[in-house]
């Protein structure tokens, strides 16, 4: 393929031709081959596909919520060419059995994909870790979605274990003991858009996000392992994971909304961790921008309207974001908020070198041609009508966003949005193939 007259990240104009795969060559003028598919670029900009290492796609067990096929069409829409799969499933990824199931649902993506393995009282490493297990995580150390807390001791088990098959670890540090049970008690909460959701950022406090972010480090320290901290959500827990020579991801959800958002949203804008105030989150986005975190994931958690529209207490955590995150970051920087250099290593070339895909996450001769070619004069709003997960909202809804043209997987064209929203399904693969 021919990409001709695109605008890099760093501004210069080249022609890029892929070939098996690859990136083959790029260069200021290049003639097509007889034959060669290519593509006008003139006015466009080409970035890196973005690597998301923080997906629920939710096969198998809850195919009513996503499946592979919808969740990787959403992610390609989206400029996504890598997702990485979380364990929370029925059953959960914590044997080498449920991982071989998993991988079979997974075979139908358009998009590159790891699967994470999981940890729970019945995980079984040894069958797990022979597996090409993309990192252990998200470790627990709370329930969420899935019920999958672990105590103290199994996450020192797991921190070893991993340490041993020399495999990332993710984790999902709250400290339920120092939820704030008090706000539970005293108030029904509501139900659906008209719940009030603040009470869910009341009760699941920064406090206890901060605390089991240190307590984590520490223990990470102890273990000898560089633990990946998953959503942050708090400023603080990001400084201290930091600090602690950690890395950190910050979700779209987390940088664009606040606490000021949950009248509207209700219990769709209930995930854990919750959101927080705004003064937190200005300062949060100010540590993304300058580098204290790492990356962007979009622990994408799809749940139905029905399951939604619970009361506040009942309702399920999580939020959609796959289809969303790289438009709403090229929003960001037409806003002036992040430069493009900044939005291409938080979504690709740094997760890319977090989790060791060496050949992924940059626009350069020899990598893989994982590629997403946007429009950054033409913005349009967020309409969950429009996206391609199989929960039909999103808390985005009516935000202007920059929707890719066109996403390329080892260099075919999985996603076209000039020709009516094309697919090209089940070309995905492991990227820790054995
Ligand atoms: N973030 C959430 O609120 N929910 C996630 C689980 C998780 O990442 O904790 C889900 O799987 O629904
Ligand atoms: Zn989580
Ligand atoms: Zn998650």
């Amino acid at each position: 393929m021919l990409i001709t007259g695109a605008e890099l990240p760093d501004g210069r104009i080249r022609d890029v031709r892929t070939d098996e795969g690859r990136i083959a060559e790029i260069a200021e003028s290049l003639h097509s081959l007889p034959n060669e598919e290519t593509v006008d670029a003139d006015g466009l900009t080409l970035l890196p596909g973005a690597i998301d290492v923080h997906v629920h796609f939710r096969q198998p067990g809850h195919g009513h919520k996503e499946t592979w096929a919808t969740g990787s069409r959403s992610a390609a829409a989206g400029g996504v060419t890598t997702v990485v799969d979380q364990p929370n499933t029925s059953p959960p990824t914590v044997d080498g059995e449920a991982f071989d199931e998993k991988s079979e649902f997974a075979a139908n993506s358009a998009v590159n994909f790891g699967l994470n393995g999981g940890v729970n009282d019945d995980w079984d490493p040894d069958s797990l870790l022979s597996r090409p297990v993309f990192a252990l995580g998200e470790v627990f150390l709370v329930d969420s979605t899935g019920d999958m807390g672990i105590d103290e001791a199994r996450f020192e088990g797991a921190l070893a274990a991993a340490a041993e098959a020399e495999i990332p670890v993710t984790v999902h540090a709250e400290d339920a003991d120092l939820f704030d049970e008090s706000v539970r008690e005293a108030d029904a909460g509501g139900t659906g858009e008209d719940a009030n959701a603040d009470l869910w950022s009341q009760y699941r406090t920064a406090t206890a996000e901060i605390e089991a972010v240190e307590a984590a480090c520490e223990a990470a320290r102890g273990a000898g392992v560089d633990i990946h901290v998953a959503h942050t959500s708090t400023p603080e827990a990001a400084e201290h994971a930091d600090a602690a020579g950690m890395s950190t991801e910050v979700t779209p959800h987390h940088l664009l909304l606040s606490r000021d958002d949950l009248d509207e949203l209700g219990t769709f804008g209930r995930m854990n961790p919750p959101i927080r105030s705004e003064a937190r989150r200005e300062e949060l986005y100010e540590r993304v921008a300058d580098g204290t975190v790492d990356l962007i994931a979009t622990d994408h958690a799809p749940h139905t309207r029905e399951e939604k529209e619970a009361g506040l207490w009942d309702a399920p955590s999580g939020v959609p974001g796959v289809e969303t995150m790289l438009p709403l970051l090229l929003q960001e920087v037409r806003d002036g908020g992040l430069t493009l250099e900044r939005v291409r290593d938080l979504i690709a070339a740094n997760p890319a070198e977090r989790f060791s895909l060496d050949s992924k996450g940059r626009v350069a001769e020899g990598y893989d041609a994982d590629l997403t070619l946007v429009d950054l004069d033409d913005s349009d709003p967020v309409q969950a009508d429009a996206l391609h997960t199989k929960c039909d909202w999103t808390p985005f809804e009516g935000r202007e966003a920059v929707f890719p043209e066109l996403t390329v997987v080892d260099g075919t064209v999985v996603y076209d949005g000039r020709a009516g929203d094309r697919f090209t399904a089940g070309l995905g693969e492991n990227v820790r193939q054995p």
